[in-house]
């Protein structure tokens, strides 16, 4: 008889939202054990649950050395999203542990929310509904899109879908990517360019880069002071492209028109983060991927490449190091 796995799922929402993938799962034969917490565990919650764990559905939490010594079943982590840098690639390949990602599945949902940043800033939705609220009668006046130009650092599957979603507003879209796709590009009417010249050009900046040591802090002081004035940043991407204390400093001197970001140096954020106090931060808490279509989708993504693993099959989307 075939030994039941049990597969720990540490990406949140999953028990409300995620049937078709847990269905397969189930029907396979797996024992479900679930983050039993709606936020990314710590080392002490996860070395308790990964035990006897055949196989991970992995959130944001830090995947190293240490855990893959204390989880001596794990076969393979198949990440709940795209961004990796929680995981240690070359550590989980030593113990044989595979790993996998959901490229572009949640492409959608974060571009998406990433161009209803851009909108709430610049018609200033948010400081707009607070005057109201306030019985402040604050017509201030706004510029259109179309008026506009966005710039979009990286221009992987997130950036294609904000520059698709944005063609309606007719903005002029102009982005840098270390490996420029120029087929990609003229597909979604988008000039790619230095990144000099998107942080020279662009009234409103958008984040869609991975996070590693080369784009550690990318938009730092300097990078800043080569940006417009006025400028808007939006960041959906992680918080550790930004160095937030460079963030403050523009919105205090006015650098920086405004900022809306999905996500934080640390998370959950913290509340005397100094950004909080500027009326034109406006944060959403890491939920640009939390749609119920996305859900299902990277539910039975994340499913499939864990059934695969289990098999000895090679998943599609395996990551190698
Ligand atoms: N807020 C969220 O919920 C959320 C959801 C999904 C992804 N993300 C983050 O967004 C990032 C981008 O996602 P994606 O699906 O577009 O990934 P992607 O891999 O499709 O695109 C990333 C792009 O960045 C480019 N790139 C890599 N390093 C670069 C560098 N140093 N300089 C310039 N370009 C570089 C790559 O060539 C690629 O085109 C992910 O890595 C993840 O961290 C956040
Ligand atoms: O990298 C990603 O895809 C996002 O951060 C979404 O991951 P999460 O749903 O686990 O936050």
């Amino acid at each position: 008889m075939k030994k039941v796995k049990k597969v720990l799922v540490t990406a949140t929402n999953y028990s409300k939202y995620c049937a078709p993938g847990k269905k397969l799962l189930m029907d396979y034969g797996c024992e479900i054990i679930e983050n039993p917490y709606q936020r990314p565990l710590q080392f002490e919650e996860l070395k308790d649950l990964t035990g006897d764990a055949d196989g991970v559905i992995g959130g944001v939490e830090s995947w190293n050395e240490e855990l893959y010594k204390l989880s001596p079943n794990l076969k393979g982590i198949a990440r709940f999203g795209v961004g990796v840098d929680n995981i240690d690639l070359k550590g989980a390949r030593d113990h044989g542990i595979t790993v996998t990602n959901c490229p572009g599945v949640n492409a959608p949902a974060v571009a998406e929310q990433t161009v209803s940043l851009m909108l709430c800033l610049t018609r200033q939705i948010p400081c707009l509904y607070n005057a109201v609220r306030e019985g402040r009668w604050d017509r201030t006046m706004s510029h259109e899109l179309r008026s506009r130009t966005v710039g979009l650092l990286g221009f992987g599957a997130i950036a294609r879908n904000v520059a698709k979603r944005l063609m309606g507003f007719e903005p002029r879209v102009i982005a840098y990517d270390k490996y420029p796709d120029y087929r990609q590009a003229e597909q979604y009417g988008v000039e790619l360019v230095s990144m000099e010249e998107v942080l020279r050009n662009s009234d409103i900046i958008s984040l869609h880069l991975p996070a590693n040591e080369e784009t550690r802090h990318i938009i730092n002081e300097k990078t800043i002071s080569g940006m417009k004035d006025g400028v808007l940043l939006v960041n959906t991407a992680r918080g550790s492209l930004v160095d937030e204390a460079a963030l403050a400093e523009a919105l205090r001197s006015g650098k920086a028109g405004g900022i809306g970001t999905d996500v934080f140096e640390q998370e959950p954020a913290d509340l005397t983060n100094p950004l909080f106090s500027f009326p034109q931060y406006i944060a959403t808490p890491h939920t640009s991927a939390e749609t119920f279509e996305n859900c299902e989708e990277t539910s039975l993504v994340t499913a499939k490449a864990l059934i695969d693993i289990f098999e000895g099959r090679v998943p599609e989307n395996k990551l190698e190091v």
